[in-house]
């Protein structure tokens, strides 16, 4: 088993997947950032009984740690705060979403995973679905498969609907199930800060609560129109036109949500608050770095059990 203790030499601030030096040679590391919905509209239900989406979807730094030792039997061992709370291991999505790359590709070389679990689980932010993106992503380089070999993208879309956009871990318009992906977008400089209270929702139960009949369409209006080289507040303005739909389901199932938006909303410095996926994290927007800290040094005052990250968001 490998595993990671104390000071990280694997702990790294850069986005871009590396290989580790001389002494682990055949090691390979990726890193699975929290995905964010900065919007998530429901246009409504398909008669499958999914839903049909548009979001915009931005990634945060730091998150779960996933690394693939080559040559191995397929397999997975796991450590972090948050590693209890990813249930059975048989059932994660890093190993459905092997076995389900093994089943586009004859005689793919498998490995043994290790994952670092730091982000909270179900918890709206798509931990499993970018653990899953980070194990093709990590059996595509030893299998040398490039990163838009099409089965690549078919054993996300069979992994679950928010694995295809954490794939590339770069914010664009996200539609469909989740399986349409429009281009890369650059985002303006953008502060934020991530809170989780601690309440485990379930995607399922939130797309429930909806209760949406199949085959109907919503009527909350349409997503508003991205358009490039936005500033800062040029792009918070077309934000704020959008919602999440998924807010007042998710608020009836944790009413605790409710408490996370207010403490956000009334931050100073605070440009918008707004739950992501299907909660319960929320997150938030500030005009500089400064008053995102002070704004995680007072919520973690008053509630030292969430869990609270301030990030840029890309
Ligand atoms: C709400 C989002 O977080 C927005 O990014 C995602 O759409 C959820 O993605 P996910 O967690 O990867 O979802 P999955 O694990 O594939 O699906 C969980 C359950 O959510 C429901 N589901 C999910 C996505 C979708 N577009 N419509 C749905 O109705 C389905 O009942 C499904 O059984
Ligand atoms: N690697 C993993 N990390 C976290 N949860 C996992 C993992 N593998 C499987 N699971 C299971 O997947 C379920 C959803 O967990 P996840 O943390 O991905 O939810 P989420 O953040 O709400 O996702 P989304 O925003 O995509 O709906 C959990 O109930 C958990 O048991």
């Amino acid at each position: 088993m490998f595993s990671f203790h104390g000071s990280n030499p694997f702990r790294s601030g850069h986005a871009r997947p590396w290989i580790l030096p001389l002494s682990s040679p055949a090691v390979l590391v990726e890193r699975a950032p929290a995905k964010i919905n900065l919007t998530l509209h429901v246009l409504g239900r398909s008669d499958d009984g999914w839903h049909q989406l548009e979001s915009l979807v931005a990634f945060s730094c730091g998150g779960d740690q996933l690394s693939l030792t080559p040559g191995e039997p397929l397999g997975l061992t796991l450590e972090g705060p948050t590693a209890p709370l990813a249930g059975d291991n048989d059932q994660n999505l890093v190993l459905k979403a092997a076995r389900n790359l093994g089943q586009q590709i004859e005689n793919l070389k498998f490995g043994a995973f290790h994952l670092v679990k730091r982000l909270p689980v179900a918890a709206g932010i798509g931990g499993g679905s970018s653990d899953a993106a980070a194990a093709l992503r990590l059996l595509a380089r030893t299998n040398g498969i490039p990163l838009d070999d099409p089965r690549l993208m078919a054993a996300a879309r069979a992994t679950g609907a928010d694995v295809p956009v954490c794939l590339e871990r770069r914010a664009r318009m996200m539609r469909g199930v989740g399986e349409q992906l429009g281009e890369p977008l650059p985002l303006p400089p953008l502060v934020g800060l991530i809170v989780n209270p601690g309440q485990a929702l379930e995607t399922k139960a939130v797309f429930s609560r909806m209760n949406l009949t199949p085959g109907s369409q919503t009527h909350y209006g349409p997503h508003p129109a991205f358009s490039p080289n936005l500033d800062s507040s040029g792009f918070l303005a077309l934000l704020r036109k959008g919602r999440n739909d998924m807010e007042d389901a998710a608020s009836v199932l944790a009413p605790v949500i409710g408490d996370v938006l207010a403490i956000l909303s009334a931050a100073r410095g605070c440009q918008l608050a707004r739950m992501s996926g299907s909660g319960a994290t929320c997150f938030a927007l500030f005009s500089d770095c400064r008053a995102a800290a002070k704004a995680k040094k007072v919520i973690l005052q008053a509630h030292p059990n969430w869990w609270v990250k301030s990030c840029a968001f890309r």
